[in-house]
């Protein structure tokens, strides 16, 4: 048209001129007749530079230098930028991934006095966002919806599940209740990934944002409920999840089928076969089929019950429940080589319209010390065999390794949000007598949540006062300042199994007892056992540094205290297992089965220095012992997790000021059949100016001297029902005795003179 009028001599207008770059899909056309304008006697106007920079903006091949450029121009053509104008350069900016310049337009605007519009802020969100600057983000997201600018439900549905990826679920949480509070009513799309992202921190978070929720219609409602029904049936919290159930019946909302088999499992595991057939039939009344997982769950409990009848009839639609869904995956391509234990629940998790957010995949410990020689050695049943041999075809270690060098080969933890380690208060179990019997039900929740999860968790109310500490810290750093010739009068003997006192630097290597290349640990040691064997026997004997009297009663006052929290945490490790297997354990069983072994503390000292690449503080390991207890001040500590994609790479470890952080080991993930995790993680190579000190605490550790080999209890995998053992029982001290023997073989090749939680 605008060809047409100027062969027939008509001018056209500004306006039509505008309206023609406006129209302009490609922004190379946009720009062309801006261009032309620009050549006759019409000035372009501000909403001509718009019209070129939103074309440039809204296609991904549009150059950021190309709105930035127009921007200069459109100001030194002594035109005003406007709202519109940033919205354009900022939206091209994060199309380009510039974060930081989008963000200083984002300023910019403001300091001109155009508040954002809702692309701009928008895209400044998305630029936070991507950029991993959380606050930024929730400020910005806040900031929009205050001015009733839309920001659209990608941008704020990306921001929480973020959110929940970084494990910032207070973020989410916060952020959610605060639209509540400023009278804006958060879309269902936020809430569920607000949900999402605190039930990746434990149901009761996500059970505390639903109740906080306003009442925003029966649909969305349904959906919230689902997402925290699911969380609680998943983190075995089957009360609250039959509890949100009855309450959807009652408000007749529709329930979706990811819902209907969180309730079926959660009723089968906590009322029994029959409550779970009788929801079984609701659900076929309403037309939903049950998952394999529930179909599982009721055969196990109609094998439990007794009930040849039902079994069979649940075994055959189990089969035939199967063969679909792994048709389904099949046809999905889901099946493309990658083997997974529970392609049943696989399948829902991945169709969930709520984006769920899954913590990363722990690396799992080596069982090398136990499986391998139980594989090889023991005489096992055939039965248990089958599984063994199956697992042992490849050196576990081995698997390990291979995971931590594709983890050393990807990316710093630095670049990625750190691990979802949570932070869970004991103080309903340190001091028992101020408790709750809710509290201590929702401290084992957490306890088991961390424990199936990475394995880790930052402890805090643990009553270790403060200054036991301090006190131990303080002597520690004098003693490691001290001359090496000083301290080396504090190693112990090389017969001493007990191995306490001194460790030279570097005399450890971590990788050489994975049997792997690569640098000694670049860290000194000092160890520390119960003060109360003096003597030597039965459990050898503390090595203090007699230039520093005022040392002994440091260690030994802090060594009571890990012996105390050890007892704690021994009864909630006991009933979240017991939580797990469902099984009516004692809550002093697992302090029975450790029972006469000794923790062994073990102060460690990472000098500053400044470590070439292919150094690392500590070498990538699972702690051997059923757990550790971890003091200490400086970042550093890093788990080896597999992305969502299933890629292995290192994780850092959130400190928490004044928590311990405990982490599972081999043989309590043993004793749980594997249900807890032994995570793999390791001291990162950090460059400091600082020492950096730790004291992990590492519980069974401590063999007796005068050991005899008697016919004594052994402990065997603690077993849900129906589940079999994947390990042989074992006693205790066995168990420590192979790892020792490990131990001293490696020290042999390597000349590993002292012993390590590795
Ligand atoms: O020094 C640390 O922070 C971790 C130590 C550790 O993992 C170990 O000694 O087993
Ligand atoms: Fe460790």
């Amino acid at each position: 048209m605008l060809r047409e009028a100027s062969v027939i001599g008509v001018r056209p207008s500004l306006i039509a001129i505008n309206a023609a770059i406006t129209a302009c899909l490609d922004w190379r056309a946009a720009l062309l007749l801006l261009r032309r304008l620009q050549q006759d006697t019409t000035c372009p106007d501000v909403i001509s530079f718009n019209a070129v920079m939103a074309a440039s903006s809204s296609k991904k091949d549009g150059p950021a230098g190309l709105a930035e450029s127009l921007l200069k121009e459109l100001v030194s053509a002594a035109l005003q930028p406007s709202q519109v104008t940033f919205g354009a350069l900022i939206s091209a900016l994060g199309t380009e991934r510039r974060w930081e310049s989008a963000l200083g337009r984002l300023d910019e605007a403001a300091c001109r006095n155009l508040g954002p519009s809702s692309i701009a802020c928008g895209a400044g969100i998305s630029a936070c966002d991507n950029g991993l600057l959380w606050e930024r983000a929730v400020a910005l997201l806040l900031h929009a919806q205050q001015r009733r600018l839309e920001v659209g439900v990608v941008t704020l549905g990306s921001v929480m599940s973020n959110l929940g990826k970084a494990a910032k679920w207070e973020a989410a949480f916060g952020l959610v209740q605060e639209m509540c509070r400023s009278g804006l009513r958060p879309s269902i799309q936020a809430c569920s990934a607000a949900l999402s992202a605190c039930e990746s921190q434990g149901w009761w978070r996500a059970l505390a944002l639903l109740r906080s929720m306003p009442i925003s219609g029966p649909e969305p409602q349904s959906i919230s409920y689902s997402v925290v029904l699911c969380a609680c049936e998943k983190q075995l919290c089957w009360q609250p999840a039959l509890e949100l159930f009855a309450e959807m019946r009652v408000a007749a909302f529709k329930i979706d089928s990811l819902a209907y088999n969180a309730a079926l499992g959660a009723c089968v595991q906590s009322e029994g076969l029959t409550a779970g057939l009788e929801l079984l039939e609701l659900m076929s009344s309403q037309a939903v089929d049950p998952d394999a997982l529930a179909y599982e769950r009721l055969l196990r409990a109609s094998c439990d019950a007794g009930d040849p009848a039902h079994a069979a009839g649940l075994l055959a639609a189990l089969r035939r429940s199967i063969s679909e869904l792994l048709l389904r995956s099949y046809l999905s391509g889901a099946c493309s080589g990658r083997r997974t234990r529970s392609p049943a629940r696989n399948l829902p998790s991945a169709e969930c319209e709520h984006g769920t957010v899954r913590s990363a995949d722990p690396i799992r410990a080596s069982r090398t010390p136990l499986t391998h020689h139980m594989s090889r050695q023991n005489s096992m049943s055939s039965e248990h065999r089958a599984e063994e041999v199956d697992d042992g075809k490849q050196d576990l270690r081995q698997k390990v390794n291979v995971a931590v060098a594709e983890a050393d080969a990807g990316p710093p933890s630095s670049s990625s949000p750190p691990a979802a380690v949570p932070e869970i208060d004991i103080s309903c179990f340190a001091f028992p007598e101020k408790a709750s019997e809710t509290d201590r039900e929702e401290v084992i929740c957490q306890v088991l949540a961390a424990c199936t999860d990475l394995g880790f968790m930052n402890v805090v109310g643990h009553g270790v006062p403060q200054s036991i500490i301090g006190g131990l810290l303080a002597a520690l750093s004098e003693f490691f300042r001290s001359p090496v010739e000083q301290k080396e009068t504090c190693m112990s003997s090389a017969q001493d199994l007990t191995s306490r006192g001194y460790t030279p630097y570097k005399a450890e290597s971590t990788n050489a007892l994975f049997n792997r290349p690569g640098p000694r640990d670049l860290r000194e040691a000092f160890s520390f056992g119960p003060a109360d064997h003096q003597n030597g026997r039965p459990f050898g004997s503390n090595t203090y540094p007699d230039f520093m009297p005022h040392f002994r009663p440091c260690i030994d006052a802090y060594y009571a205290e890990m012996e105390r929290l050890e007892k704690v945490m021994l009864e909630i490790f006991t009933l979240a297992l017991a939580r797990a297997s469902r099984q009516p354990l004692d809550p002093g069983y697992l302090q029975q089965q450790i029972q006469p072994n000794r923790g062994l503390a073990k102060a460690v000292w990472y000098p500053a220095c400044e470590p070439s690449a292919v150094d690392v503080h500590l070498g990538a390991h699972s702690d051997w012992g059923p757990f550790t207890i971890l003091l200490t001040t400086t970042p550093g500590l890093e788990v080896c997790v597999k992305s969502e994609e299933g890629v292995p790479h290192w994780r850092s470890v959130p400190l928490v000021p004044g928590a311990f952080t405990i982490n599972v080991a081999d043989q309590l993930a043993c004793w749980c059949n594997d249900r807890f995790v032994s995570c793999v993680h390791r001291v990162a190579n950090i460059v400091s100016n600082e020492p950096r000190i730790s004291v992990p605490y590492f519980s069974m550790q401590i063999l007796p001297l005068d050991f005899v080999e008697t016919a004594e209890r052994k402990v065997g995998c603690i077993c849900a029902l129906g589940e079999r053992p994947k390990y042989e029982p074992i006693s205790v001290r066995n168990y420590l005795k192979r790892n020792f023997e490990m131990l001293k073989s490696a020290g042999k090749s390597v000349e590993v003179q002292k012993i390590g939680g590795a």
